[in-house]
């Protein structure tokens, strides 16, 4: 067990009681870029996630040509396909936050997409997965990071799983997970960036915040797409948050802690371990939610 203090952060989530009288405009816009051919199902994951856990809107950018159209399943998410010019197309949606990464892939458009957000200034900027991969590859990426950063305090959070904190670092990944706290140190050292290092017993962290350990979470949460939906997930409530009176900081907290409880509550219904699915943890993620607020 990490000796750590713990994260214990779900009694903010009644700041996300809503007035009577507010509307989509209050609950956020929150724009979700990624999903390259074969990985379409991450930025969907990804934004089932926001949609569920209450964004106001829900836009995705999604890369892949053949995924990019209205979803029967989910009509409510509006689906652009990814076109050139990300800078312009990024201002034009004017959103009022970015999560980038899901199944992004390593194409140019995907780095024009990632260096766009980064340039893109002061909104809650959620980076996860490829788009970790590609600031691992490209100095210059970091770079964009770390000045975002400077200016906007506490204004990105990353999600590294240890192997894409292994890429960052350029460490191994067995390096990473023999000394968590010091690898979510390094992290966010080099980076500036609020840090979520995933697995058992997950760590966050920032240059403002001693890291914290999520009690939470249990091995039937190593399936393919688990944290693509903790990234739409900080995406719903840091974007409901930015009216709700909740940082950044804040909102990557609920949300690491609402996942995690979300899938102990689905296991010890027997529903999982084995076999338990991102999208059942949405479902549940929702429904812990309402009663907490
Ligand atoms: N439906 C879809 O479209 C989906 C698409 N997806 C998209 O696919 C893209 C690639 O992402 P990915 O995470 O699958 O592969 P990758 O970055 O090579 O990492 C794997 C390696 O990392 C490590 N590792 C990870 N966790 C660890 C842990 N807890 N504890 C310890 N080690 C751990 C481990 O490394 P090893 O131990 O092997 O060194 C492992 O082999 C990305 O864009 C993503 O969004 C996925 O989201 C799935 C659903
Ligand atoms: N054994 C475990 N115990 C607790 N949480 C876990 C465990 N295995 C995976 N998780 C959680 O599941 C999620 C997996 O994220 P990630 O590896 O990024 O998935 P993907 O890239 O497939 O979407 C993370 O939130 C991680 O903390």
């Amino acid at each position: 067990m990490i000796q750590l203090p713990p994260l214990n952060t779900l009694e903010l989530v009644s700041r996300l009681r809503r007035q009577a009288t507010e509307h989509k405009g209050n609950a956020g816009k929150a724009l979700l870029i990624g999903g390259a051919p074969g990985m379409a199902g991450a930025l969907l994951l990804a934004a089932n996630a926001c949609l569920h856990l209450g964004a106001g809107w829900t836009i995705l950018e999604m890369l892949d040509p053949a995924s990019a159209h209205a979803n029967a399943e989910q009509a409510e998410l509006m689906i652009h396909l990814a076109s050139k010019d990300a800078g312009q197309l990024i201002a034009n949606t004017q959103p009022d936050l970015i999560a980038i990464g899901p199944g992004l892939g390593s194409s140019e458009l995907a780095k024009d997409y990632l260096r766009a957000c980064l340039l893109y200034p002061r909104i809650p900027l959620v980076i996860d997965a490829d788009a970790l991969n590609l600031i691992a590859q490209d100095k210059n990426l970091l770079e964009l990071l770390q000045a975002r950063n400077r200016t906007f305090h506490n204004s990105s959070v990353i999600t590294p799983h240890p192997g894409e904190a292994a890429r960052i670092l350029q460490l191994s990944t067995q390096a990473i997970q023999a000394d968590r706290i010091h690898a979510i140190n390094e992290l966010i050292k080099l980076t500036n960036s609020i840090v979520v290092l995933k697995s058992h017993h997950t760590l966050v962290g920032s240059s403002n915040h001693p890291p914290l350990v999520c009690q939470q979470g249990n091995p039937g949460m190593g399936t393919g797409g688990m944290g693509d939906v903790l990234t739409g997930a900080i995406a719903a409530i840091a974007a409901q948050g930015i009216e709700h009176h909740l940082d950044l900081w804040e909102a990557t907290g609920i949300a690491v802690q609402l996942h995690a409880s979300a899938a102990d509550s689905l296991v010890a219904r027997h529903i999982g371990p084995i076999g338990l699915t991102p999208t059942e943890v949405i479902l549940e993620m929702r429904n812990l939610l309402n009663r907490l607020i």
